[in-house]
């Protein structure tokens, strides 16, 4: 049996609303190894955010996991299936921070404005590390920070977030994610704001921590070029649901399912002197509110047939490891 650090299965996380069910995250499934980085990628709403924050419990209210497993193998206790504590719990409070580290596109949705970001730093080390000697705590944080290479650490230790740029926000961040040593690190889009030699830095700082301390990757964004650099594995996500993964050469290689397909020619190659213009994906992406059964991608697909309009097709292996949720390519059609 294959030793997952993480394995989400049927997960499913809900917007109650007074306008309808909003079914921001049904059904997702994908497993992670240690050491291994799984790329999510898909449009703007498909529920990338949402799949990140019910792992960390931190899904915003009215939203709530309404079903499934989020089995967690990185502790002492072995398997623990976190949709069963409160978000919270005790047990919820010990693993966010400590076990599971989570970057954002945009660093002052982590970082407290009113606190410099030594106090935030210290505090995530005295929580989860070391519980009373400031001084080795402190020790600890300027030694993070000059990991990832913050300009002046003694003294950035000290500013408050609005005294630092973007890009040294972005590193103050990753600093305080990664200072506990997580398990998983959980990156949603946290290069986006960047420009791009930062970005470049920002990705070998996560490759260079993950070779050190053995650290799994959920790298959530919108760019192939990226999930191509970092990711081993792929799980395409459209209105909620994965509708492909596999490992990265498998699916750049053979796209099966009709969006994925769409999303790679979707995106420039280095050298193409061709002057065809890049696909674009007619329609938009439906908001997933009280959907019907059917296939989500049904309005926008081009290889629609009739099954798709009445019922939501499973995921289903085609190949080793290689998943697909279209009806026309289950593996007794192909
Ligand atoms: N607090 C909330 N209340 C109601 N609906 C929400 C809330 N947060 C997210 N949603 C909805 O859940 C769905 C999934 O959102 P999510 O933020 O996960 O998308 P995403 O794929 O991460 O998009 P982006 O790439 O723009 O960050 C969307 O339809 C969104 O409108």
């Amino acid at each position: 049996m294959e030793d997952y650090i993480l394995q989400v299965k049927n997960l499913k996380t809900y917007f109650k609303l007074d306008t309808g069910m909003l079914k921001a995250v049904d059904d997702v499934t994908f497993n992670l190894k240690r050491n291994e980085t799984i790329g999510i990628i898909g449009e703007s709403g498909c529920g990338k955010s949402v799949t990140a924050h019910s792992i960390l419990r931190t899904v915003q209210n009215p939203g709530k996991v309404l079903g499934g497993e989020i089995l967690y193998n990185g502790g002492v206790n072995g398997t623990i299936n976190l949709v069963n504590y409160a978000p919270d719990s005790k047990e919820m409070r010990k693993l966010r921070g400590n076990d599971i580290s989570m970057i954002f596109q945009e660093p002052m949705a982590s970082l407290a404005p009113v606190y410099t970001i030594g106090e935030q730093m210290m505090e995530a080390v005295m929580v989860h590390q070391i519980k009373k000697d400031k001084k080795a705590a402190k020790e600890i944080c300027l030694s993070m920070l000059k990991e990832v290479s913050m300009p002046n650490p003694e003294q950035r230790f000290n500013s408050y977030p609005h005294e630092l740029s973007g890009g040294m926000c972005q590193r103050a961040m990753i600093a305080m994610a990664l200072v506990n040593k997580p398990k998983i690190l959980i990156a949603d889009e946290p290069t986006t704001a960047l420009d791009v030699t930062v970005q470049a830095q920002i990705t070998d700082l996560m490759k260079k921590f993950q070779s050190e301390f053995n650290m799994s990757i959920i790298y959530i964004t919108h760019d192939m070029g990226v999930i191509a650099e970092m990711a081993d594995k792929i799980a395409v996500m459209y209105l909620g649901r994965v509708v492909e993964s596999g490992s990265v050469m498998d699916v750049f290689k053979d796209p099966i399912h009709p969006y994925t397909k769409n999303l790679l020619k979707s995106m420039p190659v280095l050298g193409n002197k061709t002057k065809d213009r890049l696909n674009a994906i007619r329609g938009n992406v439906p908001v997933p509110l009280d959907p019907p059964d059917e296939c989500g991608f049904k309005t926008r697909c081009d290889e629609i047939c009739e099954k798709c309009k009445n019922e939501i097709p499973s995921l289903t292996e085609v190949g080793n490891g290689h998943f697909v949720r279209c009806f026309k390519y289950n593996t007794e059609v192909r």
